[in-house]
C-alpha cells in the first residue's frame, strides 16, 4: 500500500476549511422562484433543490448534465460473524458485474449518460487488474471490528485518499454532482456500529436486515455490533470511531465527501451506508454538511435515525437497500427537473398571469 503524495504531503487535509455556498445566488434563486408561473412553493422539495444547487454551483442557473459516480468495493472481517445474508465472495464478483456494465447502478449510470468509476479497495474474492476498475488495495478486508479495529492508521489515511482521489477525477471530468456509491458485503454492519457510535444509540435502535437477515439474524448482528462497541469503547472521537468500527469503503466515502465539499462539488448522498459515511463526514469536518444533498430514504431500518440525526430531508423514498450508488441515480432525474424548471418556467410578468393578492 502507497499513500499518495498528497496525503504523505498534508495528512491534515481533511481538517481544511470548506467552500462556501454562494449567498448572492441563492438570494436570487429564491426570488426567481417566487416570480415563477406557479403559487409560491408549491413545487414543494423541488424549489428548495434547484435554490440550493444555484447556491453550490454558483450559478442562476444549475445544471446536472455532467455526473460523477464512484463506487467503492471493499471485504469486511466482521462478515466471519455471519451478519449477512449473502457470501463474501459476492464483492468481488460485483466488481467485475459493475466493469463488465450488468450492475444495477451500470445500467442506471448508462442511462444517465454518468461517469461511472470503480474503485477496488480490497476483495478477498479478488478479480484481479480488470478493465473498468481502479486498483486501489489496502488489504484482502478490514478487520473484524468485534476484535481489532477495522483499519490501521495508515490505512484510514488511504481510504480517505482514495475518496479524494475520486473527486480530483470528477473535477477533471467538469463534474456537476458527485455521487459515492459502495459495495462490500456486511457493511450494514460496520456502517451500524459506526452510527451508533456517533449518535450514541443501542445496535437494536439501528440494526436491518441489510441483504436480507430475518428477526433471528438481525438479533443476532445487533449482539455482534454491542461486542465491536464494547472492544472499541476507548474509541472517542469521529476519526478513531470511523478507523476503528468503518471500512476502508465508508472512509473512501467520507473522504470523498470532504474533499468535494472544500472543492465546491455538490454531492447527492445515497442510502444507508453512504449516509453514515456521511455522517462521519460532518463529524469531522462540520462545513461539509453545506454540500450534502440526499437522495432517498433506505428501507434499512436505521437509515431514518441518521437523515434525522443529520436534518436531511432525502428526496426520494422507494424502498429501494440496493446501496451502489443506485438510490442516488434514481434521484437524478428529479433533480434534472427541477433545473429545467428553475430555468424554463415563465415568471408572472412575461406570461402575463395574475399574481396572488
Ligand atoms: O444503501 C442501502 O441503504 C443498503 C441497505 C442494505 C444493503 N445495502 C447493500 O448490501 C450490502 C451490505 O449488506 P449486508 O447485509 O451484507 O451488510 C452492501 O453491498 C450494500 O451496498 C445497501
Ligand atoms: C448481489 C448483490 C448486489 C449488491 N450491490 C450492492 N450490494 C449488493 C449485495 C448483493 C448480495
Amino acid at each position: 500500500m502507497n499513500l499518495t503524495a498528497t496525503a504523505a504531503a498534508d495528512p491534515d487535509w481533511i481538517l481544511h476549511d470548506c467552500a462556501e455556498p454562494d449567498r448572492d445566488c441563492r438570494a436570487q434563486a429564491l426570488a426567481r422562484q417566487d416570480r415563477l408561473t406557479k403559487p409560491p412553493g408549491s413545487l414543494g422539495a423541488l424549489e428548495a433543490a434547484a435554490v440550493r444547487l444555484a447556491a453550490l454551483q454558483r450559478t442562476e442557473q444549475p445544471s446536472l448534465q455532467r455526473v460523477w459516480i464512484s463506487v467503492f468495493a471493499a471485504d469486511h472481517g466482521v462478515a466471519a460473524e455471519g451478519v449477512s445474508a449473502f457470501p463474501q465472495a459476492v464483492t468481488g464478483e460485483m466488481v467485475r458485474n459493475f466493469a463488465s456494465g450488468g450492475a444495477a447502478i451500470s445500467v442506471l449510470a448508462r442511462e444517465l449518460g454518468a461517469r461511472l468509476d470503480v474503485v477496488n479497495l480490497g476483495t478477498v474474492n479478488d478479480p484481479g487488474d480488470i478493465p473498468g476498475v481502479r486498483r486501489v488495495v489496502l488489504a484482502p478486508c478490514s478487520g473484524n471490528v468485534c476484535v481489532e479495529p477495522a483499519m490501521s492508521e495508515p490505512q484510514l489515511r488511504a481510504a480517505l485518499q482514495a475518496g479524494a482521489d475520486s473527486v480530483r477525477l470528477a473535477l477533471a471530468a467538469n463534474a456537476q454532482l458527485y455521487i459515492g456509491g459502495e459495495m462490500g458485503i456486511a457493511n450494514t454492519t460496520a456502517a451500524t456500529a459506526l452510527s451508533c457510535a456517533l449518535l450514541d444509540l443501542a445496535p437494536a435502535q439501528l440494526a436491518g436486515a441489510g441483504t436480507g437477515l430475518d428477526a433471528a439474524g438481525i438479533a443476532h448482528k445487533a449482539a455482534v455490533i454491542e461486542r465491536a462497541l464494547a472492544r472499541h469503547a476507548d474509541a472517542r472521537d469521529a476519526r478513531e470511531r470511523l478507523r476503528c468500527l468503518g471500512g476502508f469503503e465508508i472512509a473512501a466515502l467520507a473522504g470523498a465527501y470532504i474533499a468535494a465539499a472544500q472543492a465546491a462539488l455538490p454531492v447527492l448522498v445515497d442510502g444507508f451506508i453512504a449516509t453514515a459515511a456521511a455522517l462521519a463526514a460532518t463529524r469531522l469536518n462540520p462545513g461539509v454538511r453545506d454540500w450534502l444533498l440526499y437522495a432517498h430514504r433506505s428501507h434499512e431500518r436505521g437509515h431514518a435515525a441518521l437523515l434525522d440525526a443529520l436534518g436531511a430531508q432525502p428526496l426520494l423514498a422507494l424502498d429501494m437497500r440496493l446501496g451502489e450508488g443506485s438510490g442516488a441515480a434514481v434521484a437524478v432525474p428529479t433533480l434534472r427537473l427541477a433545473c429545467a424548471l428553475h430555468a424554463g418556467m415563465a415568471t408572472f410578468d412575461q406570461a402575463g398571469v395574475s399574481e396572488q393578492v
